[in-house]
């Protein structure tokens, strides 16, 4: 099953939010939705569930319009959390399950493996005003994906969690996505994307800048990173042809070329000149390549 957004634009007043944004999310996937703060995203993620109307396109699943009507396939975790502080975590997943076409003992069981998966099985009968930020927002997680989504839409799952929580909700994402869930997921931590994303797009206020596979985006981007460590002085690349960008590391540097020519010059006038213990081609990092295409100016 695929999602596809066809020229999906929302206007609020005279603001254009979305502006004709186009996309297919392929089944089983895990495709990156980025964009600086305020690119359009949430504007995006509401229009995909029917919580806003769209101004004009289209947005299908599998060939079928999409919107309230099929909440029952679609996961949400928004990025502002709406869980009710004063319920138990047992009643409130209850009744998520519930609105989502569960009986009350599908939402237990659901509920007490994930719990469990997620290492506190303790908090079946807390109050989520009790829990942390962070448990809240594992408790969050599992109110998306309860009723067994086909669509799972991912808004920052990870901001708020220490590192040993974002590597345990990383695996239950990638899980997902094995057994067949597509997901959609916007961050902004571009390691998050690289590391779980095959495909992605930029969007840039409401319009897509980048969009494509993550190894294609990269070769395209063209330019790449050079990392150098030598026992001489390397300052003098800074104004070398070729060179973007240069920053000084405590026994080297990092360069940002324009292509990998570049690098051969500079090898070979390094040679001669000392030892040299690391030199390093890498490709671009996708941070390099956002902060290129979406520059500094977020709203
Ligand atoms: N209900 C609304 N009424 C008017 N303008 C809105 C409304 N919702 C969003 N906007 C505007 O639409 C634009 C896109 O907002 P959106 O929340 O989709 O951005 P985002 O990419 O999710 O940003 P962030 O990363 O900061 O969450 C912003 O300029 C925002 O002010």
């Amino acid at each position: 099953m695929t999602l596809s957004l066809k020229e999906v634009t929302k206007r609020f007043g005279n603001h254009t939010a979305v502006d004709h944004l186009s996309l297919e999310i392929p089944e089983k996937e895990m495709f990156g939705f980025l964009g600086g703060n305020g690119a359009g995203k949430t504007t995006t993620f509401r229009m995909i569930l029917g919580l806003l109307d769209i101004t004009e396109g289209e947005i299908s699943w599998n060939g079928e319009s999409i919107g309230y009507n099929k909440s029952h396939l679609i996961g949400y975790l928004p990025e502002e959390r709406g869980l009710y502080p004063k319920l138990k975590v047992r009643d409130q997943i209850i009744y998520l399950g519930k609105l989502r076409g569960m009986t009350k003992q599908e939402a237990i069981t659901e509920l007490k493996w994930w719990l469990d998966r997620l290492k506190v099985p303790e908090y079946l009968d807390k109050k989520v005003e009790e829990l942390s930020k962070g448990n809240q927002q594992k408790i969050q997680f599992i109110s998306a994906v309860i009723h067994k989504p086909k669509l799972l839409i991912l808004d920052e799952p990870f901001s708020g969690l220490d590192p040993v929580n974002v590597e345990m909700l990383k695996k239950a994402v990638v899980e997902l996505k094995e057994q067949g869930t597509s997901i959609v997921f916007s961050s902004h931590r571009m390691e998050h994307v690289e590391e779980l994303c095959e495909h992605l797009c930029i969007l840039h206020k409401g319009k897509q800048v980048v969009h494509g596979s993550l190894r294609d985006i990269k070769r395209s981007f063209g330019k790449k990173n050079l990392v150098i460590h030598a026992e001489f002085p390397l300052d003098f690349l800074q104004d070398h042809a070729g060179v973007v960008k240069y920053k000084a590391l405590t026994d080297g540097c990092e360069l940002q070329i324009e292509n990998e020519d570049v690098s051969q010059t500079i090898f070979a006038e390094l040679q001669g000149k000392g030892f040299i213990r690391k030199f390093d081609l890498e490709e671009p990092s996708l941070n390099d390549i956002f902060i290129e295409k979406v520059g500094a100016s977020y709203e």
